[in-house]
């Protein structure tokens, strides 16, 4: 089974041994997460999108074949050539250096996998199989699309500057509890899918609104 987490990988040097379809799709998804770690593909070829991102100085190329000692200083390393032989070098020197690897043709061999994901801002849905189907991951990533627009990305900054205001408004825990506990409501979800943005936020409002009202009744 696999443990998931969401990773930070600012500043961080990422190396994708391999430069065809594959490997520049896992570029593309690196890039997506805010193109704010170093990417190096080292590949004698490579697509015209991923030299497209070499001219536009987003990504690093070293043209030659991968050889040992070529993953020294990096976090995450994908080992995405169409060779078996050498996919398997290459985990096989993350792992001795302890560094995060993926291998395009062998899920077993990898220590991380790519999900299928959907992006709303900063709101992150993903789907995995466990590397079993990612054809069923695709299935459902597109149903996930369908079911949540763009307006949750946009209701997740609304929310989180609603929170950071409940901690002043409701000062105590079990009063915020309470208030998010009502505030996300399906009723109010189904604002934000019809993209009733400022409804939804009144809506809100008026609940802390009577949630601060009730708390400064109690103590009286
Ligand atoms: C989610 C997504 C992320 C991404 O790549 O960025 C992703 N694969 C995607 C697409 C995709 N992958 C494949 C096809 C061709 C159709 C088919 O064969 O199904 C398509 C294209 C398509 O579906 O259109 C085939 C395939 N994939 C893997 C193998 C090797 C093997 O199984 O041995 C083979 C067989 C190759 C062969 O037969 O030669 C392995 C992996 N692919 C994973 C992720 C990981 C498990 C995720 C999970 O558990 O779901 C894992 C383990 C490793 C990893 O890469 O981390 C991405 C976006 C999907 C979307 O949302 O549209
Ligand atoms: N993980 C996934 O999501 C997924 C999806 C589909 C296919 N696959 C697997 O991916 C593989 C094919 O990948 P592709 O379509 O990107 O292949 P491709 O033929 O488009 O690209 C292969 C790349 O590897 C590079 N390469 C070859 N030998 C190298 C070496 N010694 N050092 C560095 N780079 C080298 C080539 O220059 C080229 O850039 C297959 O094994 C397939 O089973 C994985």
């Amino acid at each position: 089974m696999l443990y998931p987490m969401n990773v930070d990988l600012t500043g961080c040097l990422v190396i994708i041994i391999g430069g065809g379809a594959v490997a520049e799709r896992k570029v593309r998804g690196v890039l997506a997460a805010g193109e704010t770690a170093f990417v190096r593909v080292i590949a004698p070829e490579i697509t015209a999108q991923l030299r497209t991102s070499v001219d536009d100085g987003r990504i690093e190329w070293h043209s030659v074949c991968y050889t040992y000692g070529m993953l020294e200083g990096a976090f995450l390393v994908y080992a995405a050539t169409d060779s078996a032989t050498i996919n398997a070098k290459v985990a096989a020197e993350a792992k001795e250096r302890g560094i995060l690897v993926n291998v395009i043709d062998d899920p077993s061999a990898s220590s991380f996998q790519i999900p299928s994901s959907v992006r709303r801002g900063n709101f992150l849905l993903t789907v995995s199989t466990g590397g079993r189907s990612p054809a069923l991951s695709h299935a459902v990533r597109m149903e996930l699309e369908q079911l949540y627009p763009a307006s949750f990305g946009v209701w997740l900054d609304c929310v989180a500057r609603l929170r950071r205001e409940m901690w002043t408004m409701l000062p105590t825990s079990r009063e915020r509890t309470e208030f998010w506990r009502m505030a996300l409501r399906p009723h109010i979800l189904n604002m934000v899918h019809d993209g009733e943005l400022e409804k939804a936020e009144v809506e809100l409002r008026n609940a802390a609104l009577d949630i601060g009202a009730k708390s400064s009744d109690s103590s009286d």
